[in-house]
Formats: C-alpha cells, sequence, structure tokens
C-alpha cells in the first residue's frame, strides 16, 4: 500500500524518539512492500523559532492531507516564560482542533519485567492492561480564557455532542477488549461533569453488553494505583486524562513507554508518545524511544489497517523488555540508538523464524 506520512518531531526530545519511531516504519514498509512517503515539518517551539508560529500553515496543510501524522513533542523552558505571546503547546493544541481528533487513546499495559521494578506491590500489577479515552479536543484547554492583572480564568465547556462521540468510541473499544467502561468525572462539584456523566449514561443503552461504572476523578487517582487490574477501558475528559495518563506512566515503570493514537471521524489519525519534550535529558542520546515506536505500530494499525505489521511491533517490543535491554528510565544503560536497533533485531528474528517455520 501507498501512505502519505507527515513527521512532525517537534523540540527536545521528540526529533530522538521520532528517528527511532520512522525507522521502524521504514522496516515495515521495506518488509511489506509498502511505499510510505516521509515527510518532515516544523511545529512548537522550533516552529516558533523558524516562522514565528508554532504551528506554520504550510505544517498544517501537509498534516490535512497526509493518511497520518506523526508527532515527537513540544515544548522547553526557551518558551515557558509565562509572559510569551505564543507559546509551542498552542501549535499542538491548534493542530488536534483543526485535524478533529477528539478521542485519544491512550493505552497502558504493565510488562511483567518492569513489574519487578514498581514501588506498587507485584500482584497489584499483574494483568494491568488499560485503555484511556481520553477527550482531546473540548474542555479547560479550548474554553475562553481571561486574564487580567490579578484575576485569570479558563472557562471549561462540553457539550451534549462532544461527550456523545467520545463515549461511543470508548464503548466501541470497550467491546473488543474487556467489556468495561469507567467513566471519570467531578460530578459532585462541576456542571460539565453531571453534563458529562448524563450523556455517557444514556450511550451506554446504546451499548448493553458493555458494562458502564463511574468514578469521581480523586478518588480514581488513588484506585489507579491501588487496583489498577480492576479497569478495562477508562473514558474522561481533556484535563483529566492528561493527569491520570502521566500518573498510570508510572504503573507502566516510565512516561517514556506510552504511546497515544488520537482519532476523529475524518481520515487522518495524529501519533505521539503521551511524553514531553523533556529537556532534563534532550540531546543526549538517552531518551526511551518505544512510546514513540509503539506510537508508530498504533499508526500502522488505525490509520493503515495493517494490524499485524503493529502486533508485530508490539510483541517486538516486549521481547526487547523480555532480554532486559532498557534506557536509564527503567533503571538500564541503553541509549535511544541501541534501544531502537534492539527492537529492529527483534523483528527481524521473528521474520526469519516464520520464514524457517
Ligand atoms: N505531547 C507533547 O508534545 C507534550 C507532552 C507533555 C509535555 N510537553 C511539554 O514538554 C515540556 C517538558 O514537560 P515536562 O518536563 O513536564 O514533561 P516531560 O514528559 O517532558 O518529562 C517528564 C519527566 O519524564 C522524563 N521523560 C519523558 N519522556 C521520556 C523518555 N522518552 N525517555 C526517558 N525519560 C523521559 C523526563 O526526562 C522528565 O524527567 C513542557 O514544555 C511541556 O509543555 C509536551
Ligand atoms: C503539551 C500539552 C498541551 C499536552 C496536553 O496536555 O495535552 C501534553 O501534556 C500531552 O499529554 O499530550
Ligand atoms: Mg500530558
Amino acid at each position: 500500500m501507498k501512505a502519505r506520512i507527515a513527521v512532525l518531531p517537534g523540540d527536545g526530545i521528540g526529533p530522538e524518539v521520532t528517528a527511532a519511531a520512522v525507522s521502524v516504519l521504514r522496516d515495515a514498509a521495506a518488509r511489506g512492500g509498502h511505499e510510505f512517503e516521509f515527510s518532515e515539518h516544523a511545529i512548537g517551539g522550533c516552529a516558533i523559532d523558524a516562522h514565528g508560529d508554532p504551528l506554520p500553515a504550510e505544517t498544517l496543510i501537509v498534516c490535512k492531507q497526509a493518511d497520518a501524522v506523526l508527532l515527537g513533542a513540544v515544548g522547553g523552558p526557551r518558551w515557558s516564560d509565562p509572559k510569551a505571546k505564543v507559546r509551542p503547546e498552542q501549535g499542538l493544541l491548534r493542530l488536534r482542533a483543526e485535524l478533529g481528533v477528539y478521542a485519544n487513546l491512550r493505552p497502558v499495559r504493565v510488562h511483567p519485567k518492569l513489574a519487578a521494578l514498581s514501588p506498587l506491590k507485584n500482584e497489584r500489577l499483574t494483568g494491568v492492561d488499560l485503555l484511556f479515552v481520553r477527550e482531546l479536543t473540548g474542555g479547560a484547554y479550548f474554553g475562553a480564557k481571561t486574564r487580567t492583572a490579578d484575576v485569570a480564568t479558563d472557562e471549561t465547556k462540553y457539550t451534549t455532542q462532544e461527550v456523545e462521540r467520545v463515549a461511543r468510541r470508548a464503548f466501541a473499544l470497550a467491546r473488543g477488549r474487556g467489556r468495561r467502561v469507567t467513566s471519570v468525572d467531578k460530578a459532585n462539584v462541576l456542571e460539565t461533569s453531571r453534563l458529562w456523566r448524563e450523556t455517557v449514561q444514556r450511550v451506554a443503552h446504546e451499548f448493553p453488553d458493555v458494562a458502564l461504572e463511574h468514578q469521581l476523578v480523586d478518588s480514581m487517582a488513588m484506585l489507579l494505583l491501588t487496583r489498577p487490574a480492576a479497569y478495562d477501558v477508562i473514558v474522561t475528559e481533556n484535563l483529566f486524562g492528561d493527569i491520570l495518563t502521566d500518573e498510570a506512566a508510572a504503573l507502566a515503570g516510565s512516561l517514556g513507554l506510552l504511546p497515544s493514537a488520537s482519532l476523529g471521524d475524518g481520515k487522518v489519525g495524529l501519533y505521539e508518545p503521551i511524553h514531553g519534550s523533556a529537556p532534563d535529558i534532550a540531546g543526549r542520546g538517552v531518551a526511551n524511544p518505544l512510546g514513540a515506536i509503539l506510537s508508530a505500530a498504533m499508526l500502522l494499525r488505525h490509520s493503515l489497517g495493517l494490524a499485524d505489521e503493529a502486533a508485530a511491533i508490539e510483541a517486538a517490543v516486549d521481547r526487547v523488555l523480555d532480554a532486559g535491554v532498557s534506557t536509564r528510565d527503567l533503571g538500564g544503560d541503553a541509549g535511544t540508538r541501541e534501544a531502537t536497533a534492539a527492537v529492529l533485531a527483534a523483528l527481524n528474528e521473528r521474520a526469519a523464524s516464520k520464514e524457517a517455520a
């Protein structure tokens, strides 16, 4: 098959982990006889420096015309002055809104080898296999903002339609997994959460084969650590989803491991690891590339319909972790390149053993 993939490396470790993901995609293309055309474009802080705009018009046009967008990360201290008028993160938020990718899928699995490293009790982590579905284009991130010298506001707004579509996506995904959805809100305090809860409840009637429960976000933050294996699909609003998924990264072992796919009703999907630009380790070749590589697998599955190729990459990542190859965030000493090379080697071995069989 032919596919156009827009690559937006961004800032900090973004270019390092994106290069790793692209090499795995090139490998999948070569192996499967596919023609993937990659083109790189600016976003975030480096786009502010080069074009005065964190989402240059050219980047947006190419992304809209692509089959999929692969993104590294944006932001960093250089562009973080609280008084700055333009921020790298605005480019990413605009891109998500422009692509209409309202459902952000963030799977969290705990690899057995890494469970042993966790400060949490091992038995609690056994079998953890979560899928967060984070609403991505609404809520406080996109509401009106005001600021005077002493007062600031960020409006949180949700419409029924915005909640319905992300809830439907979560229920549909639950059908392919454990058939359980936990909807997370703050309905004891927030009006937006009451609308959220009523709407999710109504959508649940369309999916009688999927069990629904509601949790308040504060207790969910605790439950995620005390009984993570009890959950399947967790659907929540933008801000809560951002926070809970970084928390869930502690279950998996590192923020550097977690991938994401952002999907809407249009054809273009956006794929990015959930971590940021990690300014503290940028440029040193030590970033964990696995979250970006697993995001590339999600790209193959969700945008290109190449489920087997995606599963092969996920299995290769598992084998690399099984073999004890890990980057510094996981207590190992492999660099970004070594970890990437190990994934490519595991893919090779698998292909060779399949051929031999
Ligand atoms: N999607 C995105 O582009 C995105 C996501 C989150 C944060 N950000 C931005 O990134 C900047 C830095 O934010 P932050 O420091 O709060 O969060 P961060 O995710 O960049 O880093 C948090 C911690 O996790 C570590 N880490 C993150 N990714 C890693 C990886 N792949 N391998 C090894 N260690 C990794 C970092 O070294 C750091 O110690 C901010 O400007 C923020 O807005 C961007
Ligand atoms: C950089 C920021 C806008 C972004 C978000 O909050 O969505 C990031 O934290 C993420 O999780 O992708
Ligand atoms: Mg985040």
